[in-house]
């Protein structure tokens, strides 16, 4: 293995920078340290705490562009997404500027005792993994909450976006937290199985793909430190017959197609009523045409280039592995290296890699379903459990349906996304635990029984 990381405009392929992989020696260094920040760290009040997430929002608004270039850059990403993941990891940092003091008081259950209450006290220092795919968002939305309920964070950030990695290294400290508060490290594999050994690390957040989710909880679970996992998705869009689609057809669209498909929660399979089929695929394709693909760095670009070459290869097996086994190109697949053009897959049937596995790339996945009782059967046939979203006009009747669906998330004529007010996570193997709103700030707490007769 080589010693260096070398980061690349995806557009291009135009190298942006080599960064060394730290020594052992430096990451225990790094792990003291966080240690030693924490012993104070956890002493601050609340209030403390808050007070610089203020300062680093302001500084993110105004690093903005800068920022947002960095994304771009770094991951292929359009810069009109890129400058959203900033403004929503301004949003993030200001719902817990908010409301941490409301989540982390002390919660009084009333007993025979004169007093008795939880006290939710830090764990100390939690290391976070983070992907490529939103290089800012992911690692704020483990960061934030994790640093406000008093732990001090370590991020092993994916290779590809080390820049963004070291630029909210340097964004936390310009904004007066402790200097080992957040701690970027460039650690290989093998580097990142010690950390997680190490005593000094309470905990792991790993946002990524099922099987780094497996090994990950294979070792913390060896040494009895909690993870909470968030891993991908194979998010089911179900199209009933009564759905709207003049009013959601773009909205339905973007649920694959943002970020150029490689979202975790983002719609892969779409199941689609018989009396609706024909309608749905028409308007789909027409919208999906109006899409604006262009260079990353221009601010009209709405699609481009995916993240690495060796993506654009996997999705492209999953695509001609389900058109061996029967399913049809309805729109697009063709690909040059990164680019993977827009496309539809009709005829999809459970068995096909486009209905078992995530595809990570701009591809929808069409299957037809009898009716509304076989749509709904069809959703639930995954190992993934992130999110189902559907559409339709009698909100009622689907009401009944939230049951039948073992995911994380269900959401009704919207696409599923995360929202700082709201739980965030998933069942089966997309993982467990919950990111975001009051759950996310209490997964990396000890919730603390104190009873005074
Ligand atoms: O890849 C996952 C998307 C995460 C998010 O939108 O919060």
């Amino acid at each position: 293995m080589s010693n260096h990381i070398i980061t690349k405009y995806p557009f291009t392929g135009e190298v942006l920078a080599e960064y060394k992989y730290q020594s052992n020696e430096e990451i225990s260094q790094c792990l003291l340290k966080s240690q030693g920040t924490f012993e104070k760290w956890k002493k601050g009040s609340i209030l403390s705490r808050t007070k610089l997430l203020d300062k680093l929002s302001l500084i993110l608004i105004e690093r903005k562009e800068e920022y947002a270039n960095l994304i771009t850059q770094e991951m292929g990403k359009p810069y009109k997404e890129s400058i959203a993941e900033i403004e929503k990891c301004v949003w993030l940092i200001d719902f817990y500027s908010k409301n941490a003091e409301e989540f982390l008081a002390d919660e009084l259950i009333e007993t025979e005792a004169q007093e008795s209450f939880i006290s939710y006290d830090p764990l100390g220092c939690i290391l976070g993994i983070m992907p490529w795919n939103y290089p800012f968002w992911q690692v704020f939305r483990f960061a934030i909450p994790t640093l406000t309920a008093g732990n001090t964070a370590i991020l092993k950030h994916a290779n590809n976006v080390t820049g963004c990695a070291l630029a909210i290294q340097d964004l936390f400290r310009t904004a007066g937290y402790p200097a080992s508060c957040f701690q970027t490290i460039i650690a290989t594999h093998k580097q990142v199985e010690k950390i997680i050994k190490n005593d000094i690390v309470k905990a792991v957040s790993l946002t990524g793909s099922e099987k780094a989710g497996r090994t990950v909880a294979r070792i913390a679970g060896q040494y009895l430190k909690k993870t909470v996992l968030e891993l991908g998705g194979n998010n089911a869009c179900i199209i009933l017959k009564d759905a709207d689609l003049n009013t959601h057809i773009e909205t339905i669209v973007k649920a694959r197609m943002q970020n150029a498909g490689q979202s975790c929660i983002a719609a892969k399979r779409f199941i689609v009523v018989e009396e609706i089929y024909e309608e749905f695929l028409k308007e789909f394709k027409e919208e999906l045409k109006k899409i604006k693909f262009g260079a990353p760095l221009d601010p009209k670009t709405e699609l481009s280039t995916m993240a690495r070459e060796d993506l654009a290869e996997e999705v492209q097996r999953q695509v001609d592995e389900s058109i061996n086994q029967g399913a049809k190109v309805y729109l697009g697949n063709k690909r040059e290296k990164a680019f993977y053009e827009p496309t539809i897959l009709i005829d999809v049937k459970p068995g096909m890699p486009a209905f078992d596995e995530e595809v990570f790339g701009p591809v929808a996945a069409v299957t037809k379903a009898k009716n509304q009782e076989h749509a709904f059967e069809l959703a639930e046939n995954s190992n993934f459990g992130l999110g189902t979203m559907v559409f339709t006009e009698n909100i009622e009747a689907t009401r009944k349906q939230i049951g039948n669906i073992q995911d994380g998330a269900f959401f009704i004529n919207e696409l599923v996304k995360s929202d700082p007010r709201l739980p965030f996570g998933g069942t089966k193997a997309s993982g467990y635990g919950r990111e975001l709103s009051r759950e996310g700030i209490l997964e990396f707490v000890n919730k603390k029984t104190v009873y005074i007769k």
